[in-house]
């Protein structure tokens, strides 16, 4: 039988993020942000699902923290809710939202479970995205006064901090197609969102440096392998520009401090290159501890001459799919560790994202019962772990979700977590990939 083990000291770990789990959107002083108002807009999200309740974590994490730590889960991404901390996102200081983190940080720590906190997972106060939001340039400063309190308050005991999560879906999925908040459609704004963010993820890094803390920090970006539907030369050149549009754009101004020319010259025809200067892409590639990768899916790409502003388009095979309708292609997953290794100077790596949707159901005796999911998340473990024998700095894989939660434009019809929530009940099932993810982390391996 074969058996895979990770290095010693391999990071397992779990992964949420504040709106799409803790409730209380108008409890002990939070502000509104703009998933609060994005999904208060009929028909942005399926069947009008909201975060005003989701799962309840706000009142139930000690719960919650209790089953990590019967499953002997050691560490936890977590992401801070901006608007509770600062309603108006700079200014007045609100003391319960920062409270409610201080009881969470703390029952975490007291239970030997190591916390990784996301400043950033999209949920912009409303009160800066009045002011243009993360168009804005001075909305950079005010994500800087709100990370340096984080730091202030958290970071002598939180050892992992990713400063945004996935700033290709902030920006396409929130300004560009407009099915994200807020909800804008024009790619020039998503570009300079784009950039926006990344500068403020290079103002915060060397923040954190200048605190002189001695925990990691990095960002994480979602990434997918690309692949040109046929070996046409147009199918190959749309690969390559949506490799630069999803990948390329964002590793090469974190890790190398320059966007790649071939996306900047596309842009440039476009008219929607975002407006930066060489010092902007030196504080942008401050460099970082490690980079969070979110892997879910490869992308398939076909020439396509009406396909603005790329002239590619993603391909639908008929191929196994999750509930997202996300083709499962593990190897994806190798082919982008080993790329980055080799491209990016052998960066550290942390899986921060990796996961799949299935349409689980509790069985008459009680149970989830989720194959499936254990199928998806064995065939991208072993994956990782022949990107680790091959020398790929692998350090941690943070398993996406650890509850079931409320997924964006999905609601609450798409179910991540490796623990079932009955939203009607707020009841809490254990699912057999929890257990089975359990054993991998007892035993530091994979046994077919
Ligand atoms: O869709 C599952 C998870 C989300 O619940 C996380 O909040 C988010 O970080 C995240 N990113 C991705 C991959 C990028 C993506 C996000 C949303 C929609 C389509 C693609 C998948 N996921």
């Amino acid at each position: 039988m074969q058996k895979y083990t990770f290095p010693k000291d391999f990071i397992w770990g779990v992964a949420t993020a504040a709106y799409q789990i803790e409730g209380a959107h108008n409890v002990d002083g939070k502000g509104e942000n703009i998933w609060d108002r994005f999904t208060s807009i009929p028909g942005n999200i399926y069947k009008n699902h909201n975060g005003n309740v989701a799962c309840n974590h706000y009142n139930l994490y000690e719960k919650d923290i209790e089953i990590m730590e019967e499953l002997g889960i050691k560490n936890y991404r977590l992401s801070i809710s901006w608007a509770r901390i600062f309603p108006k996102g700079y200014g007045e200081i609100n003391q319960k939202g920062l409270d409610y983190y201080k009881r969470l940080i703390n029952t975490l720590i007291s239970k030997g479970i190591k916390p990784a906190v996301t400043l950033y997972h999209w949920d912009l106060p409303q009160h800066l995205q009045d002011m243009g939001g993360w168009a804005n340039r001075k909305v950079i400063d005010y994500f800087v006064e709100y990370a340096e309190l984080m730091f202030k308050e958290f970071g002598d005991v939180v050892p992992i901090w990713i400063t945004h999560n996935e700033p290709w879906v902030v920006s396409i999925l929130g300004h560009a197609w407009g099915v994200h908040a807020p909800g804008i459609k024009d790619y020039k704004t998503a570009l300079q969102v784009a950039h926006n963010i990344l500068l403020s993820h290079g103002k915060v890094v060397k923040l954190y440096r200048s605190m002189n803390l001695k925990g990691k920090i990095g960002i994480t970006l979602n990434l997918s392998s690309t692949h040109p539907l046929t070996d046409d030369e147009k199918d190959v050149r749309a690969a390559e520009v949506y490799d630069g549009f999803l990948n390329r754009w964002f590793l090469d101004a974190v890790l190398k401090g320059t966007y790649p020319e071939d996306m900047v010259k596309l842009y440039r025809e476009q008219n929607i290159l975002p407006e930066y200067t060489d010092e902007d892409m030196s504080i942008i590639s401050e460099k970082i501890d490690f980079l969070g990768i979110n892997y879910y899916t490869r992308s398939v790409l076909k020439y396509d001459e009406n396909a603005y502003p790329l002239k590619a388009s993603l391909v639908d095979l008929e191929n196994p799919k999750t509930d997202m309708g996300w083709e499962i292609y593990p190897q994806g997953l190798y082919e982008l560790l080993t790329n980055i290794h080799h491209n990016y100077g052998g960066v550290d790596i942390l899986i921060t994202e990796n996961g799949a949707a299935f349409n689980d159901i509790v069985n008459y005796k009680g149970k989830v019962v989720d194959d499936y999911r254990i199928d998806y998340l064995y065939r991208h473990l072993r994956e990782a772990h022949r990107a680790i024998s091959e020398g790929v700095n692998l350090r941690g894989y943070y398993l996406w979700s650890f509850l079931d939660n409320f997924e964006w434009a999905e609601g609450y019809a798409k179910r991540f977590g490796i623990v079932f929530v009955d939203y009607k009940t707020q009841q809490r099932i254990v699912k057999e990939s929890a257990y089975w993810y359990s054993n991998v982390i007892k035993n530091n391996s994979l046994c077919e």
